[in-house]
């Protein structure tokens, strides 16, 4: 029995590396775009919910963003976030502290690539910290911004009932209820794990920014743009199955660790966990990027090609991205004609005592 997809996804599965032509750093532009539209929103839960008060005499403001890959996406969210506090501080005549932003992923992320990418001209001191999300990363109280970008779509791994009831695909969507619905538990256990790691180490009156995205509350699975586009992509493995250009078995055994969760799955885990106040929660303006199908077979290499290679070994990759490439010239009309909804979170650490701050 195959087991790779569990273990490689323990170690953590990371984005392409480098700065070349098929590095995430030059095909993200979705993802920018997802951050460029944050960036108002950000501006005004900084403004709103952001208290300099609660954190009297502060030197070193904390920020971290999780799951930021190498850049260039994270730092203009970071960017947005300083800017967002030194206006609060300035306009509440408090002294503006210094910062301190902390970049998290997983271990194997390409954090030289981020190092080396850092902008020359920042106004804030740079840390990278290596490990899961889903578990601590950082002291007790010792942040006081946390942001998050298409990262928390990612499961700790493929729920393990998943791997011998997936056959003839890589991705829960189609596959019935059951896997969805385990798809569905792993993303609640996770985010239960991530939010209590994340209560241990915001201070009181800290904020933290989620972004994800997400399927709207009682919207079928099928109606979903990520679905669809995840649909096809894995029918592309299934075509080449066919063509005996891969192993049947390994389609099989081959499962995306994805999914999107929606608004009221969310909340259900941050009332249960009990640590945080929602303050806002609503999707972002619609992102008009023009698709193109390389484009969107590109991003889709950039982050899921380690994986791939891992499981069916780096010859097929070419191929089986150009057959994914051709699929999308007839089919990108299905993903653009579902819903494409982003969501931005805005949590609020509450006091020791639970109480909203
Ligand atoms: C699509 S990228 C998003 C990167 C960046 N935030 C952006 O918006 O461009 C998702 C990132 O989340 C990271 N990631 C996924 N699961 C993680 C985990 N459990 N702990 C830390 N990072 C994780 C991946 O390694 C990857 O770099
Ligand atoms: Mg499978």
């Amino acid at each position: 029995m195959e087991k790779a997809n569990i273990e490689s996804s323990k170690h953590g599965h990371v984005m392409t590396g480098g700065s070349g032509t098929q590095s995430y750093a030059k095909n993200s532009s979705f993802q920018r775009d997802v951050a460029d539209a944050t960036k108002l929103l950000i501006q005004n839960a900084v403004s709103e919910q952001l208290n300099p008060r609660n954190f009297p005499g502060l030197e070193t403001f904390y920020v971290a963003d999780l799951g930021c890959s190498v850049g260039p996406n994270t730092f203009i969210a970071v960017q947005n976030i300083i800017d967002a506090v030194k206006l609060k501080y300035q306009s509440s005549n408090d002294k503006i502290p210094e910062f301190q932003v902390l970049f998290n992923d997983h271990t194997q992320n390409d954090f030289n690539t981020l190092f080396k990418s850092l902008p020359l001209n920042r106004e804030y001191y740079a840390s990278g910290v290596p490990g899961s999300f889903h578990s601590n990363l950082f002291p007790r109280a010792s942040l006081h911004f946390v942001h998050t970008s298409y990262s928390l779509q990612w499961l700790s791994c493929v729920p393990k009932e998943v791997i011998t009831k997936n056959k003839g695909r890589i991705y829960h969507f189609g596959a019935g209820e059951e896997v969805t619905k385990a798809y569905a538990r792993q993303h609640a256990t996770d985010f239960a794990n991530f939010l209590q790691a994340r209560a241990h180490e915001i201070v009181p009156g800290g904020l933290m920014v989620i972004v994800l995205p997400s399927r709207p509350n009682g919207v079928s699975h099928s109606r979903v743009s990520f679905n669809i586009l995840n649909g096809i992509f894995s029918s592309t493995f299934v075509d080449l199955a066919k063509k005996g250009m891969i192993d049947e078995e390994k389609v099989d055994t081959f499962n995306l660790p994805i999914y999107p969760t929606s608004p009221q799955e969310l909340e259900a885990t941050i009332k249960q966990n009990g640590c945080f106040s929602i303050e806002k929660i609503e999707s972002l303006p619609k992102i008009t990027t023009a698709d193109v199908p390389h484009v969107v077979s590109l991003g889709t290499r950039a982050i899921t090609e380690g994986l791939i290679k891992e499981h069916f070994g780096e010859e097929i990759l070419d191929v089986l991205f150009e057959h994914f490439t051709n699929k999308l010239v007839e089919s990108l009309k299905d993903v653009e004609s579902g819903l494409a909804v982003n969501l931005f979170l805005l949590l609020k650490r509450k006091d020791e005592d639970n109480t909203t701050v």
